[in-house]
């Protein structure tokens, strides 16, 4: 469950009076997601999504997210365009929290992808690299090493907690990634979160691409990376090839990766790994139990890590 914020019908009212979106006819929040809270409204004008930007989302970092969306879905990448209000901002504060109004996306994501959902991932993920080559404003990763240093201070002590033995495995990544983190791929506007459950379909087309808050300034390939470990591992932590080669086929086709790309797979796919195992890790040892929280189990990502430790070449991901 993700509301972490309510809202009452005398508040949500007089933020929309800021709209050009008609009456509110119903709304109710949304139980998916976690990172922020979101309901659905239903105006005379249609449905809308309502976002409470929460704890991982800084109000200087709204106009990047929203101003993206806006640039994305100009280059014809559908995504939820932010509905401007009467003085042309695109965020406005309602119960204490930034809070946007952004249209709502027809679909739904895929609980289980298939191989044709892979492919179709890739294309749009190469898609949006491309589309966001041009986008003016930019933001760094607040998720990149020194982030990961942050969470792993806080989470440290308690590692083991989860699995005897976590906090000196970790540590040994973290010593590798200060000597080999790649500093010169093309990098540019990534999405950063491309899970399965940010991505709708109709059927077996991708319908739509949702979840900006993560986004950021990176290497290309690390976003690559990051869709390889939640799209191509099968529930028994299997890497799937037929996956892997289908979602960097199709990715190639609108962007191919340079030879240093393809190179760094391995060790993105790893520090990818990594970055969720640690916000996960974060917040399975600080959200309280019995919060109104989904919380997502870091183990699956340690075992991710741990395929990605052992792999030799990229062709082990299916690149030619
Ligand atoms: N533009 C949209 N159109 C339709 N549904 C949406 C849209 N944005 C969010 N949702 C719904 O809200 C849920 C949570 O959204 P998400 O952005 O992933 O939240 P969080 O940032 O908290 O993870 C999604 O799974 C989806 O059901
Ligand atoms: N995708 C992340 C968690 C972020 O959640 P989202 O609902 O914003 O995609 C994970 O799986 O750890």
């Amino acid at each position: 469950m993700a509301v972490y914020t309510d809202v009452s019908e005398g508040e949500l009212e007089s933020f929309l009076r800021e709209y050009p979106v008609g009456r509110l006819l119903s709304y109710k929040g949304i139980a998916e997601g976690s990172e922020n809270s979101n309901f659905l409204l239903h105006t005379s004008e249609g449905p809308f999504i309502l976002t409470l930007y929460e704890k991982r989302v800084h109000t200087e970092d709204l106009p990047f997210f929203l101003g993206l969306m806006h640039h994305l879905a100009e280059k014809g990448i559908s995504c939820p365009l932010p509905v401007e209000r009467r003085d042309g901002a695109l965020f406005g504060t309602l119960a204490g929290r930034p809070a946007a109004l952004i249209t709502f996306l027809e679909g739904m994501w895929m609980r289980r992808p298939s191989v044709v959902h892979c492919r179709e991932v890739g294309r749009a993920l190469a898609e949006l690299h491309v589309a966001g080559q041009d986008f003016p404003l930019s933001r760094p990763n607040a998720l990149a090493i020194d982030g990961w240093r942050k969470l792993w201070a806080g989470s440290h002590e308690r590692a083991d907690e989860v699995e005897k033995g976590l906090a000196t495995e970790v540590d040994q990544d973290f010593a590798l990634f200060a000597r080999e983190w790649p500093t010169d791929l093309p990098s540019g506007v990534i999405h950063a979160d491309l899970f399965p459950d940010n991505v709708f379909f109709l059927g077996d087309r991708l319908s739509g691409l949702i979840d900006f808050y993560f986004a950021c300034n990176d290497f290309y390939a690390y976003d690559v990376a990051t869709c390889l470990n939640a799209w191509c591992f099968e529930k028994d932590f299997s890497f799937n090839l037929t996956k892997g080669r289908a979602l960097l086929a199709a990715y190639q086709e609108v962007r191919p990766l340079s030879e240093a790309e393809k190179e760094a797979l391995p060790l993105l796919a790893r520090g990818s790994a990594l970055r969720f195992m640690l916000t996960r890790l974060y917040d399975w040892l600080t959200i309280p139990d019995g919060a109104l929280v989904q919380k997502r189990d870091p183990m699956e990502y340690i075992r991710r890590l741990r395929f990605h430790r052992a792999v030799r070449s990229p062709s082990e991901y299916g690149l030619a």
